[in-house]
């Protein structure tokens, strides 16, 4: 949690609040295979979060906390595009001070542990990711970008910058010259620009309802394959011990890799590869 009630964040207030503006949902689908989908669904408006999907994230992102078999998720839109950013009827609603800065922490709080989950996140993004939506894509490990898709921070176009954690993550993904580029100049970033700067790590063809091909959810879903194929509580504490060393100091992650490679060290996975004598040829 970014954000506490020892720096004057009071939850329940900004929940009741953010209870007033409904509309659509954020529907997740844990599967046996340990990947879940979470999809954002309010195609009416592009997919945009109305204050109740803000609360169905945050209620979403705690199942998935609590998810020992998980090894994955893929955050996707409904009805092929991503997502438009908050709901602007919303936004127009809380454009003061207090309740925007409420907000504002509710949305890092939410997104920041969307990205500390001990699982490998991907968003697939189809269509537009704007504003919101475009943060929202930060808040995943990976970003795979369907052709045609645009990425884009549009927050200068409307007097603001981000504030749901997508600039300070954006910094760290593409660098601080290249983020600089896409917020001040609202760059349109299509997948081959964001290959090429690195915010996106893969570009697939087709569509969501592809006729005898593999849909775009089924080609995220071997993609990110290649990262979770194995015990969930390796994968867990593959995520745990790269997440600690991007996020803390060099001792401090030291420190947490420590004690992760202690709960994984003669568990039945590691005893298992050690009795089969395998070799990594
Ligand atoms: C920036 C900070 C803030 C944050 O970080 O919290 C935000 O995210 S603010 C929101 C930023 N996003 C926008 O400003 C998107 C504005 N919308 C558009 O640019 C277009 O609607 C677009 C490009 C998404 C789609 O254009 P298209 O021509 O394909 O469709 P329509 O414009 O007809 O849209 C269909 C329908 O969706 C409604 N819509 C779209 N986005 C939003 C939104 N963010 N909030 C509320 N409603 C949205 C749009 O008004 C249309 O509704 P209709 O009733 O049919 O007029």
């Amino acid at each position: 949690w970014v954000y506490s009630s020892i720096h004057g964040f009071n939850q329940a207030e900004i929940k009741e609040k953010l209870q007033a503006f409904p509309g659509g949902s954020i529907d997740l689908l844990k599967q046996d295979s340990g990947i879940a989908v979470l999809t954002i669904n309010n195609p009416s408006r592009m997919n945009a979060f109305s204050g109740s999907m803000m609360l169905d994230l945050e209620e979403r992102v705690s199942q998935l906390e609590n998810w020992p078999e998980g090894k994955g998720i893929i955050v996707q839109g409904a009805a092929e595009t991503f997502c438009s950013g908050s709901d602007l009827n919303a936004v127009r609603a809380i454009s003061n001070q207090q309740d925007g800065m409420r907000m504002c922490m509710f949305m890092q709080n939410a997104l920041t542990r969307l990205l500390r989950l001990p699982l490998i996140s991907v968003a697939l993004v189809e269509g537009r990711a704007l504003g919101g939506g475009a943060e929202l894509t930060t808040a995943c490990d990976f970003r795979l970008m369907a052709a045609g898709s645009v990425i884009q921070f549009v927050h200068k176009h409307m007097g603001l910058v981000p504030g749901w954690g997508g600039a300070a993550r954006l910094v760290r993904l593409v660098g601080s010259q290249n983020a600089l580029k896409l917020l001040g100049g609202a760059v349109k970033v299509d997948p081959e620009l964001g290959v090429d700067i690195g915010l996106v790590d893969g570009i697939l063809e087709g569509h969501q309802k592809a006729e005898g091909a593999a849909t775009l959810l089924q080609q995220a879903e071997n993609w990110l394959g290649r990262y979770t194929k194995g015990p969930a509580p390796v994968i867990q504490a593959v995520k745990k011990v790269v997440l600690s060393g991007r996020e803390l100091p060099l001792s401090e992650a030291l420190r947490t890799e420590k004690d992760v490679f202690g709960m994984v060290w003669g568990a039945p996975a590691n005893l298992e590869a050690l009795a089969s004598k395998s070799k990594h040829k």
